[in-house]
């Protein structure tokens, strides 16, 4: 009998509902690279933290040096070198330079930095004089404030934030050492069906690669996750149901089957997880990715069974499984960035069902990026080959029938 259809939204919504949050730690920064914070990050310390040069040259007082140019040159003796790293302040008077690096740590009585290029002997291994002939721009050129990026007890990143390496570069750089964050997800990915090849054997009539589940167990890893186990199954009920028993001791958070929930006669997934109650199926208004499952056991394991067509599994992953697994671990954005762009040429859309389009962004021209059908056959829930041109989906109101060629459209971007 087939069942109600139901809006993207809604499906969603039921997700998001239904997970929880992932328990948190507090681990070294260094290491934390990927996750998701907590708790707010406080600056512990100004950003520069002391006052130092952006060049590599002299420490100088600006009076000394204001009038100099190759006509005017002034000489200056060398009191001191300080390379970065070192905690020297030497005392720089008038008529007195001191040698330093980019990074080094200005001395409290110089003002200014004069570059070796604006010297006549530049770097020597000569430290007695040197030989100013450019006047500084101003008084102070050269020289990095203390704060001027980030002040102490400034709020540096929220909860909620991904570490990615800048934000990892930033809090470090704060001197931050530890930070508060989600648990990584441990998730497991299993493939169903008698016709999948797993290990690269000849391909014998019938069969075909398994190109789902590495294509699942590296977009969880992006998502922040732990691939805890990455198995294929045949259409047999009792292997899905072992897998499943696998998972508790395996102390998975979430699963994510791909294949077996349509309406045929070896749909495994669909069979043995709805006779245990552990998955409700559905149908989406959505294409691809029209049946869907969805659970949460009694142990809190979150499962997911998707279509088995290949981008039928990849734009469900987009549309549910990544904003749930963000979502468990508290990031604040759990959506793609979506670009609106003009599209190359039209296709087809089927009434009805929001369209979900592989697309290739091309960039060449940075004022107008334009999008096209990564596939001839545009959006047909099988064209695997064609899915490793696709940078995003374009999404197409489930009203419209054909999209023309220069449209605007919306493009959920994924590369
Ligand atoms: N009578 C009906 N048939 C189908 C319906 C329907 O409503 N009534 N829905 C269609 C839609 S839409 C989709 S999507 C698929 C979903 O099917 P399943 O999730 O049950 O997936 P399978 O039948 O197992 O496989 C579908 C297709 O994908 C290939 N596949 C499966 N797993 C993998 C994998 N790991 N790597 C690569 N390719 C895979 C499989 O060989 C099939 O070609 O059902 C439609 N049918
Ligand atoms: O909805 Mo299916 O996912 O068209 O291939």
């Amino acid at each position: 009998m087939p069942s109600e259809v139901i809006e993207v939204e809604d499906h969603l919504a039921n997700i998001l509902r239904s997970v929880t949050p992932l328990p948190t730690e507090t681990i070294q920064l260094r290491q934390a690279g990927g996750r998701t914070l907590a708790r707010d990050l406080i600056a512990a310390h100004d950003i520069p933290s002391f006052e130092n040069s952006s060049m590599d040259g002299f420490a100088v007082l600006y009076a000394d040096v204001s009038n100099a140019s190759p006509e005017n040159p002034v000489s200056l003796e060398i009191v001191a070198d300080i390379p970065a790293g070192t905690d020297l302040d030497p005392l720089v008077a008038s008529g007195q330079a001191a040698r330093l690096m980019t990074g080094s740590v200005m001395p409290s009585s110089a003002d200014t930095i004069v570059p070796f290029e604006h010297t006549v002997e530049g770097l020597t291994d000569r430290l007695d004089r040197v030989t100013v002939i450019e006047a500084p721009r101003t008084q102070g050129v050269f020289v990095r404030r203390p704060a001027e990026d980030i002040a102490v007890g400034d709020l540096l990143l929220h909860a909620g934030t991904h570490l990615g390496p800048r934000q990892l570069a930033s809090a470090l750089a704060a001197g931050l050492v530890e930070a508060q964050v989600a648990r990584t997800p441990r998730i497991a990915i299993v493939s169903t069906g008698s016709e999948l090849v797993t290990d690269g054997s000849p391909l014998a009539r019938g069969q075909i690669p398994d190109s789902n589940s590495p294509m699942l167990a590296e977009l969880a890893r992006e998502a922040g996750a732990e691939v805890v186990l990455h198995s294929s199954v045949s259409d047999h009920d009792a292997e899905v149901l072992a897998v499943v028993q696998e998972l508790e001791k395996l102390k998975a958070d979430l699963v994510v089957f791909t294949g077996g929930i349509s309406a045929g006669a070896y749909d495994v997934v669909k069979s043995a997880l709805s006779a245990e109650d552990l998955m409700q199926f559905t149908q989406v208004r959505m294409q691809p990715g029209k049946p869907q499952g969805f659970g949460v056991a009694p142990s809190g394991l979150v499962l997911f069974g998707l279509p088995g067509n290949p981008v039928s599994t990849a734009v469900s992953w987009e549309v549910f499984v990544r904003p749930a697994l963000l979502a468990m671990q508290g990031r604040t954005e759990i959506h793609r960035r979506v670009i609106r762009v003009r599209t190359t040429t039209g296709w087809k859309s089927p009434s009805g069902r929001r369209q979900y389009t592989p697309v290739a962004l091309d960039t060449s021209d940075a004022g107008q990026w334009t999008a096209g059908p990564a596939s001839s056959g545009h959006s047909g829930s099988h064209l695997v080959g064609s899915l490793a041109l696709a940078d995003g989906y374009a999404v197409i109101a489930a009203e419209t029938e054909v999209v023309e060629a220069g449209q605007e459209v919306d493009v959920m971007v994924v590369a």
